[in-house]
């Protein structure tokens, strides 16, 4: 559930009569999601036949200095034709209002639905939406570093600590302590960089069949690799839940994809099975310590850290699945 706060019938009303985009017809709670609050707005539209809307309430995790970032990236990529939702800017042309201490932004609704089991031909279609969204902030001028970098992925885990990791698993530490010194120390300096998304999981993808309608919650967006934002795409999008089980038909339309767009380079390529590694830990490392810090009666639903720690695991014994002709 990801709604945090409520919102009385006529404060929403007010709140859309500060936005040019008629009356509101109906506000309804959306449950999917964990950082905001979520609405799905119903209005008359400027033309008086209907629109409809995401309100979203920026509840954890966002500073309000990055949300000009964030919010006008969306207004850049939908200009350039990616499927982003636009934001709706209110009368006076603010790209977000304030309720008391929190931020509230208006943004476009996308249809589409997030899958769960993506087949190949989706994720085909994602890298490719990645690729053109890549190349499409070439000329965004906002820009912000990774905030979930290498040295909060350290932070996270000292957070959690030897004791706190061999509570979610026995191996858990030692895969960290195996791992994270040999990734720091090969990091790549000199990739391509742009605006990457850093979190294009299935959840943040909206799909009609095997089209992709929007790519969404760009929270995370910020300047970095370019390839690293397909190795974090990969590791969203190439396994089972669990972490167990790769799925080699995936992975392949999903670098066809984006390939298709923009070719990697011979070093973006020689790079994708320590940026994968180093995607795999970024997320164990999140998750590890969401796994400890979440009140056991919180709404949010937990999730697992091993599922990532196996991925890490599944890419430093497998560096081969990134060969050009590794599934020729
Ligand atoms: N622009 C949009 N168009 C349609 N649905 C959206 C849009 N933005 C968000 N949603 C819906 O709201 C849900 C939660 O949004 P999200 O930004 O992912 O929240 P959180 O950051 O809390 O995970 C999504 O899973 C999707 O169902
Ligand atoms: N994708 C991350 C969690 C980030 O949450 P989001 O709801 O903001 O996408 C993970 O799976 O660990």
């Amino acid at each position: 559930m990801a709604v945090y706060t409520q919102i009385g019938a006529e404060d929403m009303a007010a709140l859309v009569a500060e936005f040019d985009v008629g009356e509101l017809v109906s506000a309804k709670g959306i449950a999917e999601g964990v950082s905001n609050s979520n609405w799905l707005l119903d209005t008359t539209g400027r033309d008086g036949k209907g629109a409809r809307f995401i309100l979203t309430m920026y509840e954890f995790r966002i500073e309000l200095e990055d949300l000009p970032y964030f919010l006008s990236l969306l207004d850049h990529l939908a200009g350039r034709g990616c499927a982003v939702p636009r934001t709706i800017h209110d009368r006076a042309g603010a790209l977000y209002r304030m309720r008391g201490d929190k931020a509230l932004a208006l943004i476009e609704f996308l249809p589409g639905v997030s899958v769960s089991e993506p087949t190949p031909a989706q994720a085909r279609a994602v890298g490719t939406a990645l690729a053109q969204m890549h190349l499409a902030s070439a000329d965004f001028a906002g820009s912000r570093e990774n905030g979930m970098g290498l040295a909060e992925w350290q932070r996270l885990f000292d957070a959690c600590g030897a004791e706190g990791l061999a509570r979610i698993d026995p191996d858990l530490a030692g895969l960290v302590a195996e791992h994270m010194p040999r990734i720091a120390a090969q990091w790549p300096a000199d990739l391509p960089r742009s605006v990457i998304h850093a979190d294009l999981f299935p959840d943040n993808v909206l799909m009609l069949g095997d089209k992709v309608t929007g790519l969404i919650d760009f929270y995370f967006a910020c300047n970095d690799i370019m390839a690293y934002d397909v190795a974090v795409t990969h590791a969203a999008w190439c396994f089972d839940g669990s972490g167990r089980s790769f799925d080699p038909a995936v992975s392949a339309a999903l670098l066809e994809g984006y390939e298709s767009v923009r070719p990697l380079l011979p070093e973006e390529r020689a790079a994708l099975p320590l940026l994968a590694q180093g995607a795999a830990m970024r997320f164990t490392s999140s998750r590890a310590y969401d796994w400890l810090n979440t009140p056991a009666d919180a709404l949010v639903v937990r999730k697992d850290p091993m599922a990532f720690a196996r991925r890490l695991q599944f890419y430093a014994a497998n560096p081969a699945i990134f060969d050009t002709n590794a599934f020729a």
